[in-house]
């Protein structure tokens, strides 16, 4: 790398341990929170929601439509690989930032070491650092760790294949308390019904502890372009959801809990009925904070829609037609209004989507 991209690349990536206070270019002076009060669980709380409960799927068919968002426990990913996983990822961000640097997402590409991908959209910058995996890990984990990294591509690959049969669950649980029967309805599901052609990455996200917690911000709010997020984090709070007409409430972990987030492309293809929920995660004044994103979507060339289930006389479809890559240019142009540039059709109920109100919404 040429050394006077590296020294710019080096400037905004600070070595988040060597701040004794926040510089200003991270101090953000308004949050969201000027509109929406915060509040901890006490007030209400996101649903938590067992897979072996017989009425799982009734349990999270209110969860998606009153919330967009749930956690998840007895979901069969064992603490051992959670364990895993997160120490990975705390390997990966105690490397100096020099040796992360060499596995550096390109500016046009989307898999490698960087900043939060929605910071383009915000002047100010996001206390937190992310790493994205698309396909193998193996090539940038090479440059990472030239002589060590099979174990950790190993773990990677093993997460994600659990993650991606719990997705494949999760969809049919989510569908069904629609009324949607996947191996009827939605062909992509396969012969199987255990969507096996999905698409997906992994987002491992850090959030070192931070000198002045109450200015910073460790991701602002977005929704997912997504169908469904599953969302692993340990033991530090932060993930915050908005509950409209409360505010904003915390996630709190829950042990060998999972976060399931509904995605944009969930909320089309309910034809709005499960919003997409906005989420943001604050940081800390003595603790580090991890979270890993397996953000889950359909194969390339499936367009996701209402589904016809969801569609008669009385309820128009309110969406058009998209294919995951689409919308996700859509939402790099659009941000926050990314769904309504896909909606065709005002809703009966005359509401605009939740995701309108609040100016900062990206890309997930
Ligand atoms: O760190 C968190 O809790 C949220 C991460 C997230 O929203 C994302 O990666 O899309
Ligand atoms: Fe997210």
């Amino acid at each position: 790398m040429p050394s006077r991209l590296s020294d710019a690349i080096i400037r905004l990536h600070p070595d988040f341990t060597s701040l004794q206070e926040l510089p200003e270019s991270y101090a953000w002076n308004q949050r969201d929170d000027i509109d929406y009060p915060s509040f901890d669980s006490s007030a209400e709380s996101v649903p938590i929601i067992d897979l072996n409960d017989p009425n799982a799927l009734q349990n999270i068919g209110h969860a998606c439509r009153t919330w967009g968002v749930f956690q998840v426990i007895n979901h069969g990913v064992s603490t051992t690989l959670l364990d895993m996983v997160e120490s990975t990822s705390r390997t990966l961000f105690s490397l100096p930032v020099n040796q992360k640097l060499k596995a550096a997402r390109s500016p046009d590409g989307v898999s490698g070491y960087g900043f939060a991908r929605i910071s383009s959209f915000f002047s100010k910058l996001m206390w937190s650092e992310g790493f994205t995996i698309v396909g193998s890990p193996d090539e940038h984990f090479r440059q990472l760790w030239p002589h060590d990294y099979t174990n950790h591509c190993d773990v990677i690959k093993e997460y994600k294949q659990e993650m991606k049969q719990l997705a494949g669950r999760l969809m049919c649980l989510m569908l069904g308390s629609l009324g949607i029967t996947a191996k009827q309805d939605i062909k992509w599901a396969g012969p199987k019904s255990d969507f096996k052609e999905a698409s997906a990455a992994l987002q491992l996200n850090y959030y070192p502890a931070c000198p002045d917690p109450d200015r910073a911000m460790g991701l602002a709010a977005h929704t997912d372009s997504t169908l469904l997020t599953i969302l692993y984090q340990n033991s530090t709070s932060g993930l915050q959801v908005l509950k409209e007409g409360v505010g904003w409430i915390k996630v709190s972990p829950v042990p060998d809990g999972l976060v399931i987030n509904v995605g944009d492309l969930m909320h089309i293809l309910s034809n709005g009925s499960y919003p997409s929920v906005l989420h943001r995660a604050m940081v800390n004044r003595t603790r580090h904070r991890l979270s890993i994103a397996y953000l889950y979507g359909p194969p390339s060339s499936v367009k996701i829609s209402p589904h016809p289930k969801l569609v008669g006389p009385t309820h128009p479809p309110l969406y058009r037609p998209i294919t995951w890559n689409e919308y996700l240019d859509t939402k790099a142009k659009y941000f926050n209004k990314a769904l309504s540039w896909v909606r065709v059709c005002v809703p009966l109920n005359g509401l605009v989507d939740v995701n309108e109100h609040n100016n900062s919404v990206k890309v997930g």
